[in-house]
Order: C-alpha cells, then sequence, then structure tokens
C-alpha cells in the first residue's frame, strides 16, 4: 500500500466523506479501523475481504493509512464500511491516532505466529482508550492461523485475553479467507443494529453471535 504520512490515500478514488448527491446504494455507514503491529497481515485481511485475493510474496508495509469501502448486506440493510487500513510502524503512529476518534469499530490484529505481536496487545487496548469514541466496538483477532507449524499463541490465550477486556476473539487467515468476511459482517451486524432497533427484532449480542458463527482452527475440526 503506498501512501504519505499524514494523509489518506484515496482507496476507491472515492472521497470518504462526501454525502452522495442522489439515492444511496446503503442504507447506513460504519468507519472500521484495521489495528496491530506491524506485519500482523492488516493490508492482506482487507484486500481478502475487498476482493477475495491473498497478497502473498514480499511485504509491503503501510506508509500511514489507507482506506476501501465495500457494502455489505445484513438483516436486509445494505452497510457501507468504510474500512480504514492503518501503518502498523511505530513511526506512524501520531498519523493514526487522528483517525480513532471517528471510528465506530475497530478491528485489532496479532500474528499467531508472533509473541510479541501478542504481547502488544495490552498497549493498543490502552491507545484505543485514549484516543477512540468510548463505546467503540472492538473486536480481537488472531490472524495467519494458517500456518499452525509455526504457532506461538495458543487460542485459548486469545480467548482469555479476549474475554479479560470483554472484547469478541477470533482466529482468521488471510490467506486462506477464514473468518475475514465474519468479522466484518458481525460489526455491520453491530453498527445495523445500534442505528436503530425494530420493534419485533431479537437483541443483538456480537459476542454470542462470533461465537456461534467463527470457524476453530484446531487439529480435530474442519474450517
Ligand atoms: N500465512 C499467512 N501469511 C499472512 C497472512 N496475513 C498476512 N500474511 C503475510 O504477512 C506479511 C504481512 O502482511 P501485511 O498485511 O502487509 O501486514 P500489515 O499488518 O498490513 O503490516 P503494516 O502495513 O506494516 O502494518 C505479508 O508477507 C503477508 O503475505 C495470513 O493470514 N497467513
Ligand atoms: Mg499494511
Amino acid at each position: 500500500m503506498t501512501g504519505t504520512p499524514g494523509a489518506a490515500t484515496a482507496g476507491d478514488g472515492e472521497a470518504p466523506e462526501r454525502s452522495p448527491p442522489f439515492s444511496p446504494n446503503y442504507d447506513l455507514t460504519g468507519k472500521v479501523m484495521l489495528l496491530g503491529d506491524s506485519g500482523v497481515g492488516k493490508t492482506c485481511f482487507l484486500i481478502q475481504f475487498k476482493d477475495g485475493a491473498f497478497l502473498s510474496g514480499t511485504f509491503i508495509a503501510t506508509v500511514g493509512i489507507d482506506f476501501r469501502n465495500k457494502v455489505v448486506t445484513v438483516d436486509g440493510a445494505r452497510v457501507k464500511l468504510q474500512i480504514w487500513d492503518t501503518a502498523g510502524q511505530e513511526r506512524f503512529r501520531s498519523v493514526t491516532h487522528a483517525y480513532y476518534r471517528d471510528a465506530q469499530a475497530l478491528l485489532l490484529l496479532y500474528d499467531i505466529t508472533n509473541q510479541s505481536s501478542f504481547d502488544n496487545i495490552r498497549a493498543w487496548l490502552t491507545e484505543i482508550h485514549e484516543y477512540a469514541q468510548r463505546d467503540v466496538v472492538i473486536m480481537l483477532l488472531g490472524n495467519k492461523a494458517d500456518v499452525s507449524s509455526e504457532r506461538v499463541i495458543r487460542s485459548e490465550d486469545g480467548e482469555t485475553l479476549a474475554r479479560e477486556y470483554g472484547v469478541p476473539f477470533m482466529e482468521t487467515s488471510a490467506k486462506t479467507g477464514m473468518n475475514v468476511e465474519l468479522a466484518f459482517l458481525a460489526i455491520a451486524k453491530e453498527l445495523k443494529y445500534r442505528a436503530g432497533r425494530q420493534p419485533d427484532e431479537p437483541s443483538f449480542q456480537i459476542r454470542d453471535y462470533v461465537e456461534s458463527q467463527k470457524k476453530r482452527s484446531s487439529c480435530c475440526s474442519f474450517v
């Protein structure tokens, strides 16, 4: 991903803030940010969701911040997700801080093959509490679940940490696509629910939804 520090690059050639002049092809919008250490797979995660493709080969670290839009339909509502892909490298932190306050949802990724990316999750959560909206939706994701031979973080460790912070958790793979769409659909459902609940609509609990829908990458279950 290319970009200039401090300036957002146009993901789809579309201005992020502009309201549509005619009837939009969506019912509501939500801003989602991808956060986590450099190399955990944020950009690949977004490309997998947006294009259904995996960026293999040389790792090109994101510079600054970039975004992509995708409209998903949940429970009859079209939700336009504006997804901001941030640079995990420390030197871009001040750039990304400026975007936190506009985000309704944050996907916080670590890499199950990288101990320090998991250890840094607490620091990321501290940063989130400092800069993001108080009611922001947070989801913890253990990415690269396809690389089981190099796993150093057990699934239970991710679950325990997520429980401590009261956030939904699942393991994902930007390579195989495991749980990638689910992460965004869960966010879209939560945003739709928050935007206005119909009288006959049951209440929505994002953690329960994720637990019931997520695929697990254990030895004995098939994903
Ligand atoms: N096997 C595997 N490799 C992955 C996965 N996700 C990302 N990668 C690889 O990990 C490396 C880093 O991926 P990126 O998506 O660029 O990482 P990033 O989090 O965007 O990094 P920054 O932009 O620096 O913050 C790349 O070489 C990817 O091919 C995954 O789910 N499985
Ligand atoms: Mg990136």
